[in-house]
């Protein structure tokens, strides 16, 4: 049973070192609640896609517990859960092989839904994102642009109606003007499916305009966690004003504009 009080995820004390030994993510604990928007922010190599990873069992955890939907994803099955967790990755990540409709249509035929089912599904998708079917559904991928790419991108990873949406730097392969619209467009779409979404991103700017929260990691640490406004009135370090300085540094440069 879903309980809409309770958190969809909840990581506690979660650690990963990898063969070889490198302690990628150290004691990270986080919550996401229904519909909402977490951003994980931080320089390259930080540990974010391992949080990520661990989250759908792309990677298991070296130590604490992570919790979807209030089960411990220890004991599920790795592939049951990742066709239940929807995956946005860079550069869309679709099949080249498989046209625009069978893409979207890939979880729900895992999940066994029947062919009108999917059809029905494939078309509500489509029209979400903008790709009118009879135009789009049966172009290939390469016969796309980049920000139709990503279109198909969120309708198929949002097509088996998934709780939880994880997305690694979905916007960053996008040009400025395509990246902004989409990052509209998908506030948009989270408010009317109500999914919850946790998104890797190196852009704190990115962060800023799109999360409800932001957690900020270093060195496989969370080293700050709050609200766009509460990272922007009091970051906790250095480190985290840093981070902070270009986003900062082009809202000045436009106020000075007048504009
Ligand atoms: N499969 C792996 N085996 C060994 N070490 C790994 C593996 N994957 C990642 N690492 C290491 O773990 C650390 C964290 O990597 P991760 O990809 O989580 O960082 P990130 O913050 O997502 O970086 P980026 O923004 O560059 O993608 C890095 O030091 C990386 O080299």
């Amino acid at each position: 049973m879903i309980d809409p009080a309770r958190p969809v995820l909840d990581i506690r004390a979660v650690c990963k070192t990898y063969p070889g030994g490198v302690e990628a993510v150290r004691r990270v604990s986080l919550q996401v609640g229904r519909g909402e928007l977490l951003a994980l922010a931080g320089e390259s190599g930080c540990g974010k896609t391992t949080v990520l990873k661990m989250i759908n069992r792309l990677e298991d955890a070296s130590g604490g517990l992570i919790f979807y939907e209030g089960e411990d994803i220890a004991g599920r099955d790795p592939v049951a859960l990742r066709r239940e967790i929807g995956w946005v990755m860079q550069g869309d990540g679709l099949f080249p092989h498989l046209t625009v409709r069978e893409n979207v249509a890939i979880i729900p035929r895992l999940l066994g839904w029947t062919a009108d089912e999917i059809g029905d599904r494939v078309v509500e998708m489509l029209d979400l994102v903008r790709l009118p079917i009879i135009e789009y559904a049966d172009r290939y991928p390469a016969e796309l642009s980049g920000g139709q790419r990503q279109r198909v991108g969120f309708a198929r990873a949002l097509a088996g109606r998934p709780d939880l949406l994880l997305m690694d730097e979905p916007f960053s392969a996008l040009d400025p003007i395509t990246r902004d619209t989409l990052q509209q467009e998908f506030r948009s779409l989270q408010a009317e499916l109500g999914f919850s979404a946790v998104m890797v991103t190196h852009d704190m700017a990115e962060a800023l305009i799109m999360a409800d929260r932001i957690a900020v990691m270093a060195d496989g640490e969370i080293v700050q966690h709050g609200t766009p406004s509460e990272l922007l009135a009091n970051p906790a370090s250095d480190y985290v004003s840093g981070l902070l300085e270009t986003p900062r540094r082009q809202m000045r440069a436009i106020r000075e504009l007048g504009a």
